[in-house]
């Protein structure tokens, strides 16, 4: 039986989530002087990072945040980046520190992460962050599985039960997102590269989280009948007729449509929600830093 697929709107979504970030950041600054203040990380001059990493500067500034955005040459040493980030952690007037994935091939993506002061890790990808996640503690969360968590529980209302099935396992969205599945407790699988039966471990999700970087992976016929999509891929595609580029999800949405309960759209889905958990994170260490008495008032 056919039913009626909602299209999960995660613009409106974001947008409402940016207006309660702008109202936090206005409390925060009149209660204590901090104006919340987001610094990006680019080094090199991969055009979709180039896209992410300005509309997430502009986005912070559209609520009333401070941001500054640092661009580096491609061949910039590990040293370098260390110390601009030294100097970022030990500065009273930054709350969040984002170093945009991924980096080029002479720098260490872990050591450079370790290195951010946590309180200030607005990624949540930290060890002392991802071990807090894991186990059960209340640390930074990644933007893009808690936008998912938001759109799920808007959804679902409680997820406790269910059957979770995460495509991929990436430490920036799939690992993160089965440990928050795990928390609201849903019975949770992820599969990957090396998956044998992916079409009958889909067949049993009641909730899928697909985050595979592969455009149309995900066939509709596979989904069980009233299943939830959150599609978090962003796969740029020739269009059919040869003229330029779209981006599609993983998931092949129009044959989930009729099938699925509620899938989220590519663009318009989980994309938006990233950036708004993004600058909710920025806001959220800028409150604890200024109760912990670590940052300084806005010149
Ligand atoms: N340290 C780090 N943190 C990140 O959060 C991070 C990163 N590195 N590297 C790359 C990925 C990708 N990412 C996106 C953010 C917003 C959209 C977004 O706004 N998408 C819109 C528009 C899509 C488009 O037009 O390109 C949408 O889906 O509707 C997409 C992708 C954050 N990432
Ligand atoms: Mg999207």
């Amino acid at each position: 039986m056919p039913v009626d697929t909602r299209i999960i709107d995660g613009r409106l979504r974001a947008e409402t989530l940016s207006r309660e970030v702008a109202a936090g950041a206005e409390r925060l600054r009149g209660a204590t002087g901090v104006v919340p203040k987001l610094v990006t990380i680019l080094v090199g001059e991969d055009p979709a990072s180039k896209i992410y990493v300005r509309r997430k500067a502009e986005h912070a500034r559209a609520i009333g945040m401070r941001s500054v955005s640092h661009h580096l040459d491609a061949d910039l040493s590990e040293a370098a980046l260390l110390a601009l980030i030294a100097a970022l952690n030990a500065d009273r007037e930054v709350h969040g520190i984002l170093v945009q994935l991924p980096l080029p091939p002479q720098i260490d993506r872990v050591r450079v992460l370790a290195a951010i002061d946590p309180a200030k890790d607005i990624d949540g990808f930290h060890p002392m962050n991802v071990g807090l996640l894991a186990s059960d503690g209340d640390g930074i969360v990644p933007c893009t599985p808690r936008g998912c968590m938001m759109l799920l529980e808007a959804e679902l209302g409680s997820l406790q039960g269910l059957n979770a099935l995460v495509v991929g396992c990436s430490n920036i969205v799939g690992r993160p997102m089965a440990q928050l599945l795990l928390r609201a407790g849903c019975t949770v699988s992820i599969a990957h590269i090396h998956t044998r039966d992916l079409p009958t471990l889909v067949a049993t999700a009641d909730l899928l989280v697909s985050a595979a970087g592969a455009p149309g992976l995900i066939r509709g016929g596979w989904l069980k009948p009233g299943a939830t999509v959150i599609d978090v891929g962003i796969n740029r595609v020739p269009k059919p007729d040869g003229d330029g580029t779209r981006i599609v999800g993983d998931v092949r949405f129009d044959e989930a449509l009729g099938r699925a309960a509620a899938i989220t759209p590519v663009p318009g889905g989980v994309g938006p929600m990233t950036i708004a958990c993004l600058l909710d994170n920025v806001l959220r260490s800028a409150e604890r830093l200024a109760a912990e008495g670590r940052c300084a008032a806005a010149a």
